[in-house]
C-alpha cells in the first residue's frame, strides 16, 4: 500500500483496503510506543499545523506525533491566511517551507485549497462537514474494545446528526460496510447530497445506513451510542435553547444505555464533552435555565465510556496518517 503524498481531506477519498492499512499502522505505532520503540519514519520533516479553531487533543496530537517520529510541528494559529493574503498565495508559501500542512476551521473549501495550492500532502483537522481523524481514532477504539470487525459493528450516533463529526464518522462507517443509525429529530435534516452519498457507498460495502426518530428501535443491539455536543465551534450561542429542547430526548442516559440489551455496549465521545457543570459554558448556561448537557455524568464516567482512549487514539492514528502520507518506509 502507498499512500505517499496524498492529502487526507475526507475519508470520502480513501477506500476500504486504505482506511484498514490506516488503522493496522495505527494500531502497530501504538504498539511500538508503548513497547519504548522510538520512530524514525518523520526525521528531517516539517508540518504546519493551522488552527483557525481551538482544540486540545487535535493540536496536541499532531505534535507529540511528529515529534514522536523525528519530525518537527509549527502550530500557527494567527496567520493572515483569508484575511490579508488568500487563501492560494499562504499554502505556495508554506508548501516552501513545509513537508505537510494540517488544518483545522470552519471551511472544508479552505483545506482543499491548501490541497491544490501548497504541494505538500494537506490533513483536515476539523471543518464545518468532517472531522476524517476523529472517525479513524474512533475505529481503533472499537477494534480495541470489541470482539468483532467492524462490518458486524451496530453504531448509532444521537443528537446533532447533521454536524461534521457525524458527517465524518458516516463516511467512515460505510467505506467499511458498518451499520450506521442516526439518531435524532425529523427537524433535523442531514444533506441529501450526503446521505445519498453514504447510501451508494453503503450498498457497495454491505453496510447499511438508516436515519430515525425512534429511540428504542435505534438502540437496539447496539454496540456503540456515539454522541457529540449540540451546538458546534462557529456556530451561534443563541442556538442552544432551540437545540436543547429538541434535542434532550435524544440525550445519551443510563437508560439509554440500557435499552441496547448489551452490557458491552460501548459509550464513545469525540470531546469535549458537556457531561456536568464544570465548564463555564455549561454553568453559565445552567443559570440561565438551559440544561446544554448531552450525555448524563453517569454515563460518562461508566465502565462502558472509552471517551479518554479514544482522545488518546487521536494521536496514534494521526500519527499513522502522517507517516503514511509524509514518513519514509511506512
Ligand atoms: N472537538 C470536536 C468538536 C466537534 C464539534 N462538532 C465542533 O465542531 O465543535
Ligand atoms: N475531538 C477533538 O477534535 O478534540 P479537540 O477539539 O480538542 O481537538
Amino acid at each position: 500500500m502507498n499512500l505517499k503524498n496524498r492529502h487526507f481531506l475526507t475519508l470520502k477519498d480513501y477506500s476500504k483496503e486504505e482506511i484498514r492499512y490506516l488503522l493496522d499502522l495505527a494500531h502497530q505505532l501504538k504498539a511500538d510506543k508503548k513497547a519504548g520503540k522510538i520512530g524514525q519514519h518523520l526525521l528531517g520533516k516539517n508540518v504546519c499545523l493551522i488552527f483557525e479553531k481551538t482544540s486540545t487533543r487535535t493540536r496536541c496530537s499532531f505534535e507529540v506525533a511528529a515529534l514522536d517520529e523525528g519530525g518537527h510541528a509549527t502550530f500557527l494559529s494567527n496567520s493572515q491566511m483569508g484575511k490579508k493574503e488568500s487563501i492560494e498565495d499562504t499554502a505556495k508559501v508554506l508548501g516552501r517551507m513545509y513537508d505537510g500542512i494540517e488544518f483545522r476551521g470552519f471551511k472544508q473549501e479552505t483545506v482543499e485549497a491548501l490541497a491544490k495550492y501548497s504541494g505538500v500532502p494537506v490533513w483536515n483537522g476539523l471543518t464545518d462537514v468532517d472531522h476524517p481523524t476523529q472517525t479513524l481514532a474512533d475505529f481503533l477504539t472499537i477494534e480495541e474494545h470489541l470482539d468483532k470487525p467492524l462490518e458486524d459493528i451496530k453504531f448509532v450516533f444521537t443528537g446533532d446528526i447533521r454536524n461534521n463529526v457525524c458527517y465524518g464518522l458516516m463516511y467512515g462507517a460505510v467505506k467499511m460496510g458498518m451499520h450506521f443509525v442516526c439518531l435524532g429529530p425529523k427537524s433535523l435534516h442531514i444533506d441529501p447530497e450526503v446521505l445519498a452519498y453514504c447510501k451508494e457507498e453503503a450498498k457497495k460495502s454491505g453496510g447499511t445506513i438508516e436515519v430515525t426518530d425512534n429511540v428504542d428501535e435505534a438502540v437496539k443491539d447496539a454496540d456503540v451510542i456515539y454522541t457529540d455536543i449540540w451546538v458546534s465551534m462557529g456556530e451561534d450561542e443563541s442556538l442552544y435553547k432551540p437545540r436543547v429542547e429538541m434535542l434532550s430526548p435524544y440525550k445519551v442516559t443510563q437508560e439509554m444505555m440500557n435499552k441496547t440489551g448489551k452490557d458491552s455496549t460501548l459509550f464513545m465521545h469525540c470531546l469535549p464533552s458537556f457531561h456536568d457543570f464544570e465548564t463555564t459554558v455549561a454553568k453559565t448556561k445552567h443559570d440561565e435555565g438551559i440544561d446544554i448537557r448531552e450525555v448524563e455524568d453517569e454515563v460518562f464516567r461508566s465502565k462502558n465510556s472509552v471517551v479518554f482512549d479514544e482522545a488518546e487514539n487521536r494521536m496514534h492514528t494521526i500519527k499513522a496518517v502522517m507517516v503514511a502520507t509524509l514518513g519514509k518506509d511506512a
